[in-house]
């Protein structure tokens, strides 16, 4: 899937002046991928993400192609409604004659299913980003967005959400747009690293990560090649 986004402005408003958000991001997304975007805070990733989901169509650009894409999004803020069960959040995405044994399949992957019939304020927070993540897997999607996803989650439940996720995404190989400013995730996560400029948005750099997907939990690995990177790439520092 090709992704270019030519430039995205925000309007004027009041004394608030234009602002240009994206300058130039170019992507080519292949089936099955997952890749990482990596960018220092308030570079336009939140920006880039609700234009590719479809909510932001004020930009200069395109988007795969032909028809757009059916976009799972798993945003910063798992957003349940609390007035549904966690099921009852997942079954909204999806179409009425859904067999109830997708959902079973989601929520026991997850390790969800004990939970099923509780309602939003009675889960932790790692709990309501499982639920998130379900969501968005739910609807089978050409393009899943993860918006820092484990965010302000302590370590070992980052670690538990985010080893979860990896075995239903290897389940489910979707395409994935994850945005991160956690190096180590992002190498541990993805198949490819993108690097993004501060605001407006530009790609600076794009790399290929080269460990293995069954040893990405070598942390070893992984750090050696995060101690590269930074050695070979000195402005990475900056970039994050
Ligand atoms: N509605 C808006 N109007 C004007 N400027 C905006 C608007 N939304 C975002 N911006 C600006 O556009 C730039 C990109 O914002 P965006 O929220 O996309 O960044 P981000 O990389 O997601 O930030 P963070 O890492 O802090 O979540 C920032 O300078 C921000 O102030």
């Amino acid at each position: 899937m090709k992704i270019h986004i030519q430039s995205k402005t925000y309007p004027a408003v009041g004394k608030a002046a234009v602002k240009a958000a994206i300058a130039d991001f170019a992507l080519d997304l292949n089936a099955g991928e997952f890749v990482c975007l990596v960018g220092p805070s308030g570079c336009g990733k939140t920006t880039l993400l609700n234009i590719l989901a479809g909510l932001d169509k004020d930009y200069q650009g395109e988007i795969g192609g032909g028809q757009p894409p059916k976009i799972g999004y798993v945003f910063q803020n798992p957003r349940l409604l609390p007035w549904r069960t966690v099921r009852e959040n997942i079954e909204l995405v999806l179409a009425e004659a859904t067999p109830a044994s997708t959902v079973d399949a989601l929520l026991d992957a997850m390790q969800l299913t004990s939970v099923q019939q509780v309602y939003p304020e009675r889960l932790s927070l790692g709990m309501s980003r499982r639920v998130a993540i379900i969501r968005a897997f739910a609807v089978n999607p050409d393009l899943l967005l993860m918006d820092e996803p484990f965010v302000s989650l302590d370590a070992p439940t980052a670690r538990q959400v985010r080893e979860l996720l990896m075995q239903l995404w290897q389940q489910r190989p979707h395409r994935v747009l994850f945005v991160t400013h956690d190096l180590r995730e992002a190498i541990a996560l993805a198949d490819k690293l993108v690097f993004l400029s501060a605001s407006p948005m530009t790609v600076v750099r794009t790399l290929t990560v080269p460990i293995a997907r069954n040893k990405r939990n070598d942390e070893a690995a992984v750090e050696a090649f995060r101690q590269q990177l930074k050695q070979d790439y000195p402005d990475i520092n900056v970039l994050l």
